[in-house]
């Protein structure tokens, strides 16, 4: 089970749902991924414009928890207005705090993230900010009263995967709340190595939207991330430098 405040889940991928091919394959990759929880753009939403396309609306959202996210957000503030609206419109009160620092590299500011977590903990929202790899800063969020914490695996979008495991490993022996690995994964392989080092979760859009079959990719996506969990409460074998025969002989009257 993934526990995250007062929420409670058995599938332990959290997924993005923009830049499908279209609507269509959308709802087959999110039925097929497993997953129970959704993020999406606020500020993509037309919330109040009824009118206006909206990306959920060919989803039965009732089935899913909806976690939306701050995106477009460039400081404490644009962030906190942003969840607020999102909590006015009844969507959830568990927020994804996104606040984006360097528009090239979409990571995120640390102290603007830091500022909007305090702010939304103090409003009673449940909080999951999106980080650095920085592991003091992960603790600080912890201290703060974040219900997760969700480090980047490497730039958004880039399906670069894990590209600092040793600092992700740090955050996840050095935090108590669950540790989300949100953005950058790229293959099935990445998101089964978040799981084996003990992330609790992972959060991914681009490698299933847009990979050539996002539907079969969001399987694959569901299977190596339960795979990655089973291995790692299985528990590793050690690394050894040298050779270890599986079939020992000693003892044994062969020679
Ligand atoms: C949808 C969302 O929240 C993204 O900002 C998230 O970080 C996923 O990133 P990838 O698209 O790299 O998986």
């Amino acid at each position: 089970m993934l526990r995250i405040g007062d929420y409670e889940f058995s599938s332990r991928l959290l997924l993005g749902t923009g830049k499908y091919p279209d609507f269509d394959i959308q709802k087959e990759a999110v039925a097929v991924s497993g997953t129970e929880i959704l993020t999406f753009s606020v500020r993509r939403m037309n919330i109040f414009e009824a009118s206006q396309p909206n990306f959920l609306e060919n989803l039965d959202i009732a089935k899913y928890t909806l976690l939306p996210n701050t995106a477009g957000a460039k400081t404490a503030e644009e962030a906190v207005r942003t969840a607020k609206l999102a909590k006015a419109s009844g969507l959830c009160d568990m927020i994804k705090v996104e606040v984006i620092g360097c528009q090239k590299t979409l990571l995120p500011d640390p102290i603007e993230t830091l500022k909007a977590s305090e702010e939304l903990l103090k409003e009673g929202f449940t909080v999951l900010p999106y980080t650095s790899d920085d592991v003091l800063l992960a603790r600080r969020l912890e201290e703060l009263g974040c219900h997760a914490i969700m480090p980047g695996a490497s730039p958004i979008g880039s399906g670069q995967g894990i590209i600092n495991p040793l600092n992700l490993s740090f955050i996840i022996e050095q935090t108590s709340v669950p540790v989300i690995i949100d953005a950058g994964i790229g293959t099935p392989s990445d998101a089964a190595i978040a799981m084996e080092m003990g992330a609790s979760g992972v959060l991914l859009n681009t490698a299933v939207s847009g990979a050539k079959d996002p539907v079969k990719m969001a399987k694959a996506m569901r299977l190596s991330i339960e795979a990655g969990r089973l291995g790692f409460e299985a528990g590793r074998i050690p690394k050894k430098r040298y050779a270890t025969a599986s079939s020992p002989v000693e003892g044994m009257s062969i020679s």
